[in-house]
Order: structure tokens, then C-alpha cells, then sequence
């Protein structure tokens, strides 16, 4: 099978700091996979370095089979993989159904529209004409992950999607990466919570110093708790 998603010994920068040190990782069609690890291994490096965010200095990426020389933002989401990042980066002075839109802007063909993102989450339906910014931080999460979607991807990273919500909305969010999953769009789920990555993940990865280090099954007993614990814990 080859992969929609595929790092081989990638090395990559910020300016001369020397981040990810022969970082190997793919993603196959429909997969749901796990990149785990401390903080400031270099998680959201490997997020940046595939949006060019950091700078690729050897090593080889290639998006659903097509090799990327020289990363830039636009180039992932045209090769259907789109990024939920880090912090969520709504837009500020548009609503939340502009928001959404923006995410269309790359204009892959799909299940995904506007009324299928609000039966996901009628939440967003009932705010839709509110500023994007005016949302709670779990709304504002639902909104990203819609924005996502409406890419129309075959590979959505998701780069801390629970950070800082409250337990209630990482179940409902947990639910709704499943159900896109069963819907066969694959995820790379970076994430610190293990019990989440218990429930969604079917394969994980761990870095640290830059490199994945150990990778396995995901499996939701407490040994297997335990073990994806033992790659996070300082
Ligand atoms: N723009 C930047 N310029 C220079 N160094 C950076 C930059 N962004 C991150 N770093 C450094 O790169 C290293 C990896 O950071 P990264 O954010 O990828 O880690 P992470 O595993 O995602 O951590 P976290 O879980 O805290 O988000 C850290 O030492 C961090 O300080």
C-alpha cells in the first residue's frame, strides 16, 4: 500500500537549531495513528516541516506518492493532507461560516460541505454568524476540525486537539474523530493525552530528541495505558 503520508531520515531547522534528526514516519490510506512523546521532542516540528514552517534540510517527504523538494503551506492540503494546528488559528474577524469556507478555498471534490459540518457539530450551525473568536476554546476546537474537513482530506494531522478543554468536550471530540475515521479519512493525532490517543489511535509512534525512538499497537488495557504513559512521562 503505499502511504498518503511518508517522512524518510528527515532532518530539519529552525534558523541553525537542528530539530528532527532522521525522522522516519508514514501514514497509510484510512489509518489513525498516534505521534506521541514529551514536550518539545519536536512533535509540531514534524507538522512544520511538512507545511515548510521549518526548514528541510535532508530527507525526503512525500505527500500521497508525490515527492516535496521544498515544502510550502498551500502544497499539503492540494495533495488532500490539511493540518488542525496547534492553537487553532480561527480567524478573527470572520464568523464562524466564513471560517468554515476557507477551509473549501482548496476546492477538493468530497463528502464534505457546510450542512454536513453542522449536522457534525449543530453547535456551529446556531453560531454560525458569530466571529469565530467569540466561540468557547471546545467550539472553537469543532470549528477547526469542520475547517478541516470542508478540505475534503484523505489525511487530517491534528496537532493537540484537546489541549487545555474539559473532559466533557475531549469525549465529544474523541467521538467525532472516530466517526470520521470510520468515515476512512486517516489521522496523525499528536497528542498528551494518553487515554485520548487510547480511544482513537490504532498505531502509535514516539519521538524524543527529534527522531521516533519506539512504535507499537495501541492497545486500551492498562498495560497498554501504561506503556504509551512510559513515552510521555518527564
Ligand atoms: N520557531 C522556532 N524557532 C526555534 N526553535 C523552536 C521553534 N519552535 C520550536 N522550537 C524548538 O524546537 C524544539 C521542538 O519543539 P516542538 O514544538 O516541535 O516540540 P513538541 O514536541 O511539539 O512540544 P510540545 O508538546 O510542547 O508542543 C523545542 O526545543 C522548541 O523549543
Amino acid at each position: 500500500m503505499s502511504a498518503l503520508l511518508n517522512l524518510k531520515n528527515v532532518h530539519a531547522y529552525y534558523g541553525a537549531a537542528h530539530i528532527l534528526h532522521g525522522l522516519n514516519l508514514h501514514v497509510n490510506a484510512g489509518e489513525r495513528v498516534a505521534l506521541i512523546g514529551r514536550n518539545g521532542v519536536g512533535k509540531t516540528t514534524v507538522v512544520n516541516t511538512i507545511l515548510g514552517l521549518a526548514s528541510l534540510k535532508a530527507g525526503h517527504i512525500h505527500l500521497d506518492k508525490h515527492e516535496i523538494i521544498k515544502p510550502r503551506p498551500y502544497m499539503a492540503a492540494q495533495h488532500g493532507i490539511v493540518v488542525v494546528p496547534q492553537g487553532r488559528c480561527i480567524i478573527a474577524n470572520l464568523t464562524v461560516e466564513e471560517n468554515l469556507l476557507l477551509g473549501a478555498a482548496v476546492g477538493r471534490k468530497g463528502p464534505w460541505s457546510v450542512p454536513e459540518i453542522y449536522k457534525l457539530f449543530p453547535i456551529l450551525q446556531e453560531r454560525a454568524h458569530t466571529p469565530g473568536t467569540a466561540l468557547s476554546g471546545g467550539q472553537q476546537q469543532m470549528l477547526a476540525v469542520g475547517r478541516a474537513l470542508m478540505a475534503n482530506p484523505s489525511l487530517i494531522l491534528l496537532d493537540e486537539p484537546t489541549e487545555g478543554l474539559a473532559p466533557v468536550i475531549v469525549d465529544q471530540l474523541a467521538d467525532i474523530f472516530n466517526r470520521v475515521a470510520d468515515e476512512g479519512t486517516a489521522l496523525l493525532l499528536i497528542e498528551q493525552n494518553m487515554s485520548l490517543v487510547a480511544r482513537v489511535a490504532h498505531r502509535y509512534l514516539a519521538m524524543a530528541k527529534g527522531s521516533v525512538v519506539a512504535q507499537g499497537v495501541v492497545s486500551n488495557s492498562p498495560e497498554g495505558l501504561k506503556d504509551l504513559e512510559s513515552h510521555v512521562m518527564v
